[in-house]
């Protein structure tokens, strides 16, 4: 296991972003290159690898994937094998979910799976999302597989947890960027200028009303604005302000109704405050739904293994594109527990590294059961 802590440890310093995982994708390869070949096939796709290893007497392809992109933020932990990429880090357990991923990959590379195994590295996870263009590329298309995996890190439980249930897991999300223009000027002359400062800020202020005054309260939905800029310099009135932020449902009608009320607000904005404004929804991704009867199985089969705490958890207002896989495979995610005081996106966040042997032996034994009757 000690190989996989050094590939984890080796990837943490080198966080990328989506679609910029050279670094990432190179030390993936070459890792590969130490394994027994005959029965391995590689494919790049953009910065993401997929990775068949040839089944002794196929009749299905299992999959599993892992993401691979890092996070904008200041690394802040205790670590001696911080990110050398200054304001990058792997705050999402990306780097975690590769080593593993390596883990489970060498495992069968040495001992073959009855079926072909299908390894999946998906770059861009955190934005715009590798998932949907991964899957219409040809390599992709090529070795389709039939039933699909994934895991997320948990800082939440401890090690040795498993967390998931059937039906969905994470949210639907939108990104949401606004962009507010008017006119610049003097501190001392605010009669002549249309200060942005003060309209973003209202906008701002006007969109958690959205969650509080037009969603039944019995639905869950999070409007959260990531990021506000505005203006040059203290004694100049902004010309511009942007909000930057992210909207979680678990329905799409609720998505529809929260954008139509963002749209109306930003409108309402623009007449208000005399102003120009532009709103751009980013990427969204559909909602992590498991599949029923894979995840049954996978939870059946945790629950009797003497070293997981198999958990059934509820569902999160987390994001994740793996949702586009499980649209159209059957399969399931679940959470690993990591154990740290930090969450996911906190430059203080170190997840126990003992998990990364928990997942390997757990999935090893478990893909090593899988047979067509369970996908
Ligand atoms: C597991 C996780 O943290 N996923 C991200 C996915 C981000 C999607 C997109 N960039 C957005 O912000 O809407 C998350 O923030 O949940």
């Amino acid at each position: 296991m000690e190989t996989f802590i050094q590939l984890r440890r080796a990837l943490h310093q080198i966080p990328e972003p989506g679609f910029k995982e050279f670094k990432t994708q190179q030390l993936i390869l070459s890792y590969l290159s130490t394994l027994p070949s005959e029965r391995l096939e590689i494919e790049t796709w953009r910065t993401g690898i997929l990775v068949k290893v040839s089944g002794t007497n196929p009749s299905i392809r299992i999959g599993y994937r892992t993401d691979m992109d890092g996070l904008p933020i200041s690394e802040n932990t205790s670590y001696a094998f911080q990110s050398q990429h200054q304001g990058f880090m792997h705050a999402c357990g990306h780097d975690i979910h590769m080593a593993i991923t390596l883990g489970i990959l060498t495992h069968f590379a040495h001992n073959p799976h009855q079926d072909d195994l299908i390894f999946i590295f998906e770059p861009a996870e955190e934005g715009p999302g590798g998932a949907l263009p991964m899957m219409a590329s040809a390599q992709f298309q090529k070795w389709k597989p039939d039933l699909i995996m994934a895991l997320h890190i948990a800082p939440d439980y401890p090690v040795g947890t498993i967390a998931t249930r059937p039906g969905i897991l994470f949210a639907n999300t939108s990104e949401l960027f606004v962009d507010l223009y008017g006119t610049g000027g003097h501190a001392a002359r605010p009669h002549q200028a249309n200060d942005m400062v003060i309209a973003t800020s209202h906008l701002a202020t006007q969109l958690q009303t959205i969650v509080s005054r037009n969603v039944d309260p019995l639905d869950s939905v999070i409007v959260t604005i990531g990021k506000m800029t505005a203006g040059t310099k203290q004694n100049i009135i902004a010309d511009h302000g942007r909000l930057e932020g992210t909207i979680r449902t678990l329905t799409l009608a609720a998505m529809e109704k929260v954008k139509a009320r963002i749209q109306s607000m930003v409108e309402a904005t623009a007449i208000g405050y005399h102003c120009k404004t532009e709103i751009d929804w980013g990427c969204s991704y559909c909602q992590v739904e498991n599949h029923v009867k894979p995840t049954q199985h996978f939870m059946h089969w945790a629950q009797a293994q003497p070293d997981i705490n198999l958990v059934e958890c509820s569902v999160a207002m987390t994001g994740e594109d793996f949702g586009y896989f499980l649209r159209e495979i059957p399969g399931f995610m679940f959470w690993l527990g990591v154990d740290t005081p930090y969450g996911l996106h906190h430059p203080q966040i170190e997840p126990n590294e003992k998990a990364i042997a928990v997942a390997i032996q757990t999935m090893c034994n478990y893909i090593s059961e899988i047979r067509q009757s369970d996908s």
